[in-house]
């Protein structure tokens, strides 16, 4: 079936359900899409997955978090253990997670259940230097879409993408603000919690690395630059789950930044995206403007983690559900509108 066809054909399905034409809102445009992105009329939702990517940042050295860069491994142990926010949405609603070392200051032991793809022991400070090698970058892209590949072999067609490593909304921040062009007062705001003092501190210390650095507004080079290592390993996958024809969950700010660097490698990935949600970090109001996406919740949230994408994925379900369980007029014998 052509794609106009199929297109023709869900939206049918989808009017013929037994509800006033429309009345599933967003739902519908879910159910669509993800019928579009299987090529089928009934698709299906399978293993849901989330990697969340751990990674330590140079320029947390630079007093730009409220918070001190040792957070990083120790919320690595505590996903580990199954304490963090990640870890109790993705038990409350039956999705996988799998936390991958994508370059944290630390050597952890080889018998803890964590994914090593290892970039380094954190990024170099980019406030005096490039934050990583181009062998660095490469080997990030390749490693997380191999663990990509591996899931979609597993069977898994929705797969969310989450990070953790302090210091990251500056590397997210320099990011969107080379490739948007925005300045950087729309895209710099208080991370994990600065205060107003400190967020002033943040924007000069921000302002300086991006003056040091040649406008890089190529996505490589922009990567190569600020870093850092979790953002280019999600980047990677994400261009992976496309290549997959697999949903792809967008979370917060962190994780849109990454998409919008895979977007800008290959535009059709906007098919395969789900804006979870819009969090509370001042960038990501407008990163998801210049986007043009519209998220499905609005709850204030600013963890990242891959929280959004695990909160939002009963939503998705319930569009799949919607389309292959709802009666039509015809199977329950309800009359259809009457015409004008
Ligand atoms: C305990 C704790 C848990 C987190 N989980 C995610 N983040 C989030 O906050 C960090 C980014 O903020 P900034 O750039 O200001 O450091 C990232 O680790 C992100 O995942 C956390 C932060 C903290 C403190
Ligand atoms: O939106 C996010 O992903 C976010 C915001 C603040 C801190 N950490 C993550």
């Amino acid at each position: 079936m052509s794609t106009v066809t199929l297109a023709q054909h869900l939206q049918q399905k989808i009017d013929l359900k037994t509800k006033p034409l429309g009345a599933l809102g967003r739902l519908e445009a879910l159910a669509l899409q993800i019928g579009l992105l299987q090529n089928c009329s009934n698709p299906e939702l399978s293993h849901p997955s989330i990697l969340t990517f751990a990674a330590d940042h140079g320029i947390a050295a630079s007093g730009v978090s409220a918070y001190p860069a040792e957070v990083t491994v120790q919320m690595v142990q505590n996903f580990l253990q199954g304490g963090a926010a990640i870890n109790v949405f993705c038990r409350q609603h039956g999705i996988e997670l799998h936390v991958v070392d994508a370059g944290v200051n630390f050597e952890f032991s080889p018998d803890t259940p964590l994914i090593d793809a290892k970039a380094g022991m954190g990024t170099r400070n980019f406030l005096h230097e490039e934050a990583m090698t181009a062998e660095q970058l490469k080997f990030c892209f390749e490693r997380s879409a191999a663990l990509v590949e591996q899931q979609a072999k597993k069977g898994c067609n929705v797969i969310g993408f989450g990070e953790m490593g302090i210091g990251n909304t500056s590397s997210a921040s320099l990011l969107m603000s080379c490739l948007t062009g925005l300045p950087l007062t729309d895209c710099v705001g208080k991370g994990a919690g600065v205060s107003d003092e400190q967020l002033v501190k943040k924007l000069h210390i921000l302002e300086r690395a991006k003056v040091s650095h040649p406008a890089p507004a190529e996505v490589s080079q922009a990567l190569r630059c600020f870093g850092g290592f979790e953002i280019a390993q999600i980047c990677g996958g994400m261009l992976k789950a496309q290549q997959r024809q697999m949903i792809i969950l967008v979370d917060g700010f962190i994780a849109s930044v990454a998409f919008l660097c895979a977007r800008s490698i290959n535009p059709e990935i906007t098919m395969n995206a789900v804006f979870c949600h819009q969090s509370d970090e001042l960038g990501h109001k407008n990163l998801l403007r210049h986007l043009d996406a519209s998220p499905l919740l609005h709850l204030s949230m600013r963890v990242g983690e891959g929280t959004g994408c695990a909160i939002a994925y009963p939503i998705i379900e319930s569009a799949v559900r919607f389309l292959n369980e709802m009666a039509s007029f015809e199977s329950a014998g309800v009359s259809q509108k009457t015409s004008e």
